[in-house]
């Protein structure tokens, strides 16, 4: 059976949206475990395999349906047909799109099941509504999240890294401390994974009343292009700039929950010259991997010697490593943060590692740079409405930081320094991103070392 399998998921990997390491070859894929969660026609299994690609091995999740006859409703999901053990021939599916069969991931929840390596958690004094039923949310995503009803929504993180996700630490670590800017947490799925204990769900409240902030963007930089020219932004109908101000302060308001939850400290000198070397090894690497970087790799090199130079201390403390508008979502009542694992692909470690709030000020500075650029790609008028663009970024850009200061979030003297090196080193961290994922979109982080 594992032989056939193995060929059938090394063909299907490849093509999901999750899969990190698009365009190199698999080398080697191997089962490292397979849990029977529920047995039976339709039955479904947990499996983590490991894949090999030159010399990167990174491990993934998937929860694998098996049925002896697949409903038309699931034919888009198979993965393929094969023997299974004694069972005979079996169809397997990626299970997420099953809804009779996620039922058992929120009932292993409500119970605390535990199965091989498997533990079922919820958080203590909640209650699991166990008649909810599932969707797969469409949205592009480097994981894959089930909405259940339109009371919880389980994200399944893909890629594994042994450890507990930074996502279900500050999720639980900011919600307890009653912070207004997270999604309740509800439950977790847990395994061990080079013998520590590692995070492979975690399920929150689903938003079902609030908008994303990337949509939201889109929404008002459509509304400017379609202004007349000489239109300024405030008066052009769907400003975002009140909303980009509010999130400022949000921002501010979660870096100091954070600076209050969890550990905080400085940087020296020495390890901010430290910070700007690594940050140099980087460009390095993604020039090596995208040469249209390359022309650009001065102006980078220059605002990370800058950096180097800094004769100060910095504070650290956790902050969300990869932010975007896209892991916000505006409520009736406020903006709340989502997706707090860090870039995913980099090691626990590092996402985990006290950094500076401005790494995040940073990566949403950059966001509001892409919402204004993303629609000028095929737009027919695209060279005329490049000013606009830059309007519409440095304008929300700028209620953005107006909105974190007045917050409490410290955007001050040289600071200036440091958010520049940390907004170039996302836009060369975008680049790599693009070129694997979307190498339409590469001009979008490619204008950050000119625009400015
Ligand atoms: N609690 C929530 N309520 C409603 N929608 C959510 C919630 N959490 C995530 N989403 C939706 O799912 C999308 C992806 O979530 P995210 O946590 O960023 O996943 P990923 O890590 O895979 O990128 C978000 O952009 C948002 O649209
Ligand atoms: O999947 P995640 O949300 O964890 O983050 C990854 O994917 C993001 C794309 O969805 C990517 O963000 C980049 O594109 C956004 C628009 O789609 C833009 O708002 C961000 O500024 C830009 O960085 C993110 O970098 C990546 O880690």
């Amino acid at each position: 059976m594992t032989t056939a399998l193995h060929g059938l998921l090394a063909g299907w990997l490849t093509e999901q949206r999750w899969f990190a390491g698009k365009g190199h070859t698999i080398d080697d894929l191997s089962i490292d475990s397979l849990t029977e969660i529920r047995s039976g026609d339709p039955g479904l299994v947990h499996l983590i395999v490991s894949v090999r690609q030159a010399d990167r091995r990174t491990r993934y999740q998937l929860l694998a349906g098996l049925r002896t006859e697949l409903p038309d409703r699931l034919r888009h999901v198979l993965i393929g047909n094969c023997h299974w053990a004694d069972d005979g021939e079996r169809y397997v599916y990626d299970a997420a799109h099953d809804a009779s069969l996620t039922a058992a991931l929120l009932e292993g929840m409500a119970a605390g099941l535990r199965v091989g390596d498997l533990a079922f958690h919820h958080v203590p004094d909640t209650e699991i509504d166990t008649s909810q039923r599932s969707l797969v949310l469409t949205a592009e995503q480097s994981n894959t999240s089930l909405v259940y009803g339109d009371k919880y929504i389980l994200k399944l993180f893909r890629q594994l890294t042994a450890g507990v996700n930074p996502e279900l630490e500050i999720v639980t670590g900011l919600a307890t401390a009653g912070s207004a800017h997270v999604a309740r947490p509800y439950g977790w799925i847990e395994t061990r994974l080079d013998g520590e204990p590692t995070t492979l769900a975690i399920m929150q409240e689903f938003l079902s009343n609030a908008g994303d902030g990337w949509t939201m963007a889109l929404t008002s930089v459509r509304d400017l292009y379609a202004s007349p020219e000489d239109m300024p932004a405030e008066e052009a109908g769907g400003d975002f700039a009140a909303e980009a101000f509010r999130l400022g302060t949000a921002t501010a308001e979660v870096h100091r929950q954070l600076a209050e939850a969890f550990p905080t400290g400085t940087i020296e000198p020495s390890d901010i010259k430290q910070m700007s070397e690594l940050l140099r090894r980087r460009l390095d690497r993604a020039v090596a991997e995208v040469p249209a970087l390359g022309e650009h790799a001065d102006v980078a090199g220059h605002a990370f010697d800058r950096l180097a130079e800094l004769g100060h201390s910095v504070p650290v403390q956790r902050v969300h490593g990869d932010y975007h508008l896209g892991q916000v979502m505006r409520t009736l009542v406020d903006w709340v943060v989502l997706d707090f694992e860090g870039e995913p692909g980099q090691p626990l470690a590092e996402r985990r590692a006290l950094d500076s709030p401005l790494r995040d000020v940073a990566g949403m500075l950059r966001s509001f740079d892409y919402a204004a650029r993303h629609l000028l790609a095929d737009h027919p008028e695209a060279e005329s409405l490049e000013g606009r663009a830059l309007e519409w970024s440095a304008r929300n850009r700028a209620a953005f930081l107006a909105g974190y200061s007045e917050g409490g979030g410290r955007v001050r003297g040289d600071d200036a320094v440091l958010l520049r090196a940390l907004e170039l080193s996302k836009a060369v961290y975008e680049v790599v991103y693009e070129s694997r994922n979307r190498p339409t979109w590469l001009p979008i982080p490619l204008a950050a070392f000119t625009s400015r």
